[in-house]
């Protein structure tokens, strides 16, 4: 079946309308660039089309080339490449040379994203709405625009602004593309279709200019700017990631188009694009897309086709700096908040934990300073349950204690109405005990946030089997409206993120017994691409909180832990983490870390007690070999998350493991990259440490099964249990 197509209309004043169709966002398919090739053909040829508007279905422009084409095999008859540099050519010769025969103008709402936007900037004009978004997001994606987005941008915004659409992938609303020359005409909806015509009807009167954006140089700077601009954004690139090279290779594209001209530029443009798409970090960039947007398709909950009810009041218990987070989460996305506290001067902290959070996103420029007053009417602070009444959901937010959880349960469930959701954000204690004293267990779930809430993008949903349908799909609204990713997991300790990282902790105090140093290994894991380290992380959270979280796994899953003693060891000396300046590292005024010198001193402590003989060969590993020691034990327990039916996926684990631990995204996820060893690997490694080490490294029966029959771990297993 085609995916998509385009249809042409031809008015009575001789304007074809060309009409891009694939729904939901319109994107270019193999089959829409075909069908665009043939209309634009045909509005050429036809004597009657004196212009042309090129436009989207349903309020869309294009979300740009199709993604899923990116993977398809090239085959004799479809070569993917080939396509898009034959639609390159196409659009070169007949909607650019100077004496193409009529001119074009795109008519934008909605999306005009990646080669959508570049379709556009071939146009001889564009007309957008204010709503419109309008950008070239390619390098999310690991590749560079391909449609000589990288030389028409900058000759239409300028190179400053250019450099910031396409590094930052940032987008640009209809009204700043306007004052940025991006759009000629910022229309509403309703006059979108009939300006572009009349635009385009008076670009063939000469009333109107006719701009090939790829000929303009007003607006790029002199040479020797340019360069200075250039290596700018070389040196920023490198400094928010030195492992990716594709925002090198795109700066270094359009460099080539204002030094070599934009011909040389194209062809650069094209060569390049060519070689990143085939690259592992844009595979792995495209595979973390779908996987994101896959979350939420839960098989028997989203396909029942129930509707979620309407969200209007979210009740907090607890105003810590989980309650508070979330609290800034709510308000920010225009849900009315209750906050509740034992007392005014906890109330007042936590309010103050709000404000701080809000006024931090104005200072970002992400809120301005009218938007911080009205989100702020949002929240009212009580010290009792008595507007609890009013909540469509409840979101506890206490300290990790269960007979406090019992309680608070119990009395949500006498104050609240009998449709209130009753979630909890606890982040390792089984559901089931939380809501024993209720006898409202089809209401009750997880809704666990990760620290800082209302920064980090992740939502882990947890239901139990009890756990109504209804709740899941009321819960997984939420979440769109306060613009975070889910994932719905089952109930466990741990849940899915937790768990699956706690070996990575435990491996991490293993090495250090055994000899490794814990800046070198904070440095092997943040060269990998994780945001910190296990020792830095350690000192974030806070040994309070690691301590309390590693006694349940403790309970839980005893053979596989690490009995380490070295935080208890620190904490006697009052080393609490970061909060206390002082953990593994220290920590100066402006919570700069550096290493301690003393750290010694509790290794070699922590080593007599446990009576360990370092082990020569494991101070000799490998930058490599780290990695691996520490990620395939979290391979390993995601596959056992798998198996037990908590996690429905394993690209759910990689999307969670992204962004609830800050996995690298051009890794793919923990399961994608643990896919490009391949299953027999990570066992033969694990089975083999494992006879030295012992149980933390164990690999479990969903590898083993895969290693020996040559899956991939991604593959679903048949007949998994599950807890959904
Ligand atoms: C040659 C060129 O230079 C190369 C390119 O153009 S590469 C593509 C560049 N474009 C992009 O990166 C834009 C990607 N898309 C987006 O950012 C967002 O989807 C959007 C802003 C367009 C719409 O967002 P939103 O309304 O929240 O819908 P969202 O859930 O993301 O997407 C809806 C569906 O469209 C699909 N989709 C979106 N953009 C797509 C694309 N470019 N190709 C294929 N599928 C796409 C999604 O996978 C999803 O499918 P599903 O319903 O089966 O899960």
């Amino acid at each position: 079946m085609a995916r998509g197509s385009t249809s042409m209309e031809v008015r009575r004043d001789g304007v074809a309308v060309i009409t891009v169709s694939n729904p939901p966002v319109n994107a270019l398919s193999l089959d829409v660039i075909a069908s665009l090739q043939r209309d634009y053909g045909e509005a050429l040829r036809r004597s009657d089309v004196k212009a042309i508007v090129l436009t989207g279905a349903k309020g869309r422009f294009s979300g740009g080339f199709d993604i899923n084409a990116f993977d398809k095999k090239p085959s004799k008859d479809c070569p993917v490449l080939s396509f898009v540099n034959k639609l390159n050519i196409y659009v070169v010769k007949f909607m650019l040379l100077p004496d193409a025969p009529k001119p074009s103008v795109a008519a934008i709402d909605g999306v005009a994203l990646g080669g959508g936007l570049e379709l556009a900037m071939v146009c001889h004009a564009r007309v957008s709405t204010s709503s419109a978004q309008l950008g070239l997001p390619e390098l999310q994606l690991g590749i560079i625009p391909g449609l000589g987005g990288t030389q028409r941008l900058p000759r239409l915004v300028g190179l400053p602004k250019a450099l910031e659409m396409l590094l930052m992938s940032k987008p640009l609303k209809g009204v700043e593309a306007h004052k940025f020359g991006l759009v000629d005409a910022v229309v509403s909806a309703d006059e979108l279709i009939s300006t572009a015509c009349s635009w385009a009807l008076e670009i063939v009167e000469d009333k109107r200019p006719s701009f090939r954006s790829l000929h303009r140089t007003d607006r790029l700077p002199a040479l020797e700017e340019t360069k200075k601009i250039l290596n700018f954004a070389r040196v920023q690139a490198q400094k928010q990631s030195a492992s990716l090279q594709h925002p090198l290779v795109c700066i270094d594209v359009i460099e080539e188009g204002i030094i070599s001209g934009p011909r040389a530029g194209l062809m650069k443009e094209t060569l390049c694009g060519k070689m990143l798409e085939m690259s592992q970090i844009s595979k792995s960039l495209r595979h973390v897309f779908f996987a994101q947007r896959a979350t939420s398709k839960i098989p028997n909950i989203s396909n029942l086709g129930l509707t979620p009810r309407r969200i209007h009041k979210v009740a907090i218990v607890g105003g810590g700096l989980m309650g508070s987070g979330i609290a800034t989460a709510l308000i920010s996305n225009n849900l009315l908040v209750i906050l509740k506290e034992v007392n005014e001067q906890f109330l007042d902290a936590g309010i103050s934990r709000v404000k701080a959070n809000l006024q931090s996103l104005v200072k970002r420029g992400q809120m301005t300073k009218e938007d911080y007053e009205k989100k702020l009417s949002l929240l009212s602070g009580v010290l009792d349950y008595e507007q609890f009444r009013e909540a469509d959901v409840v979101i506890e937010a206490v300290i990790e204690d269960l007979s406090l959880k019992q309680k608070i349960f119990a009395d949500l469930e006498k104050y609240c109405h009998s449709n209130c959701i009753l979630a909890t954000n606890t982040s390792t204690i089984d559901l089931h005990l939380i809501g024993q004293k209720t006898s409202c267990q089809d209401r009750i779930a997880g809704a666990h946030f990760f620290s800082p809430a209302h920064a980090m993008p992740l939502l882990e949903i947890i239901r139990t089997h009890r756990t109504s349908s209804q709740v899941v799909i009321d819960l997984l609204n939420v979440a769109k409206q306060i613009r975070k990713t889910p994932i719905v997991v089952g109930n466990c300790t741990g849940f899915a993120v937790n768990r699956m990282f706690f070996p990575f902790t435990q491996v991490a105090y293993f090495l250090v017994d055994y000899g490794l140093d814990v800046y070198h290994i904070d440095h092997v894991i943040t060269k990998f691409g994780m945001p910190m380290g296990p020792f830095r992380l350690a000192d974030l959270v806070g040994f309070g909180v690691a301590i309390a979280s590693r006694k349940q796994y403790l309970q839980s899953y005893p053979e596989r832990c690490y009995k380490s003693m070295l935080i208890q060891i620190m904490l006697e000396e009052n080393r609490t983490g970061e909060s206390s300046r002082k953990g593994f590292y220290l920590y100066d005024d402006k919570r700069k870390a550096s290493p301690d010198p003393e750290m010694n001193k509790y290794i070699e402590k922590s080593r007599s007690m446990a009576s360990i003989v370092q082990d020569p060969k494991l101070p000799k590993l490998t930058d490599d070999e780290i990695v691996e020691m520490m990620l395939f034990p979290v391979v390993n327990e995601a596959c056992r998350l798998l198996d037990e039916g908590v996690a429905m996926k394993a690209s759910d684990l990689d999307v969670a493991s992204i962004m609830g631990r800050g996995f690298p995204s051009y890794r793919g996820g923990v399961m994608f990259w643990a896919d490009s060893f391949g299953a027999k690997y990570i066992y033969d490694r694990l089975k083999d440490w494992s006879k030295y080490h012992g149980g933390i490294f164990e690999p479990c029966e969903y590898l083993s099964t895969r290693a020996r029959q040559g899956l991939s771990l991604a593959a679903m297993a048949d007949g998994a249990m599950s807890r959904l």
